[in-house]
């Protein structure tokens, strides 16, 4: 394990002139240990095992010897200041980083096991199983039923119409849309609001049984109705998958995940129960983080 020492100075840190003396409770620096994580990065039942994970785009470390266990069926969130590598983290856990020709990643990144980056791995089919839910809503420009048709179609899930009919309403019923969708799903998905596009992708996400569903942000072009219901429809999700969710929103953090994760520059520096990151944090830049001193 490399254990390089990094030595990082907050934002807030920086704004700072010499005349004007730093509060003693903010650090004047903070030091990360490169490939060292306080609490509990690690899980017994784990779906992912990432070890020792770096991410580069040419030149930059975008993600800096990370290791880090998801567990099955747990709801863990990725915080952090804008630039901190969650999203790049995030896309390694279906390989979305792949169409990206300067970007590569190293590290061992397995999945139930088997390592997520093996060549001969069907990418096809590893997003079926590890499905994602953007930032912006990306409806197919198709109807509604088609939005939600078109996975299992193209994975063979369903032989009779019957059947893909059986999933479209099951997949819109968990993501909590059937009621308002049921009479026009021949409409196209564009016309819909915000939050039921989002809903809608979630239940695209959904409809081909995935394990894993991985959300970017998905909450963050939503206003707070459609907000409360999307968090709502994570933790019933929650029961039958894995979620791992980067957001702006510490109150989101709090209120839907069982895990947090603290990324900083590049590091992971703290991962615990949600609840002690935000009552008692182990690192100082994570408690600087989640009481505003910068971010
Ligand atoms: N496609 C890309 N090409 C080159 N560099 C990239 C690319 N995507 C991200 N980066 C760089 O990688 C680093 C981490 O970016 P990333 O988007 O993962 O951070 P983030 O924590 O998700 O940020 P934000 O909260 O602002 O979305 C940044 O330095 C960013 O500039």
């Amino acid at each position: 394990m490399n254990t390089m020492n990094a030595t990082v100075t907050s934002e807030a840190d920086m704004s700072e002139t010499e005349n004007t003396p730093l509060p003693e409770t903010k650090p004047a620096e903070a030091t990360i240990e490169e490939g060292v994580t306080v609490g509990q990065p690690f899980a017994d039942d784990a779906k992912f095992q990432l070890r020792n994970v770096e991410v580069l785009y040419g030149e930059n470390r975008a993600i800096k010897n990370i290791s880090l266990d998801i567990a099955r069926n747990e709801v863990i969130a990725f915080i952090g200041p804008s630039g901190c590598g969650k999203s790049t983290f995030l896309r390694c856990l279906n390989r979305m980083n792949d169409s990206i020709d300067i970007c590569s990643v190293k590290g061992s990144l397995q999945l139930e096991g088997q390592d997520l980056y093996d060549p001969k791995r069907d990418v096809v089919e590893l997003r079926a199983r590890v499905g994602m839910v953007f930032q912006k809503p990306n409806p197919f420009p198709k109807s509604i039923y088609e939005n939600v048709a078109y996975g299992p179609r193209i994975h063979g899930l369903a032989n009779r119409k019957s059947d893909l009919d059986d999933i479209v309403e099951n997949s819109l019923r968990k993501a909590g849309l059937w009621e308002e969708v049921k009479d026009r799903l021949d409409a196209t998905a564009t016309g819909m609001s915000g939050g039921q596009q989002q809903r809608l992708c979630i239940a695209r996400a959904i409809a081909v049984s995935p394990e894993v569903v991985l959300m970017d942000e998905p909450c963050s072009a939503l206003d707070p109705i459609a907000t409360a219901k999307v968090e709502e429809l994570i933790a019933e999700l929650s029961e039958s998958y894995t979620i791992v969710i980067v957001t702006h929103s510490m109150q989101q953090a709090a209120r839907v995940s069982h895990r947090t994760a603290y990324f900083h520059l590049g590091h992971l520096v703290e991962v615990n129960d949600t609840n002690k990151v935000f009552t008692s944090p182990e690192h100082e830049l994570t408690e600087s983080y989640i009481t505003g001193r910068f971010g």
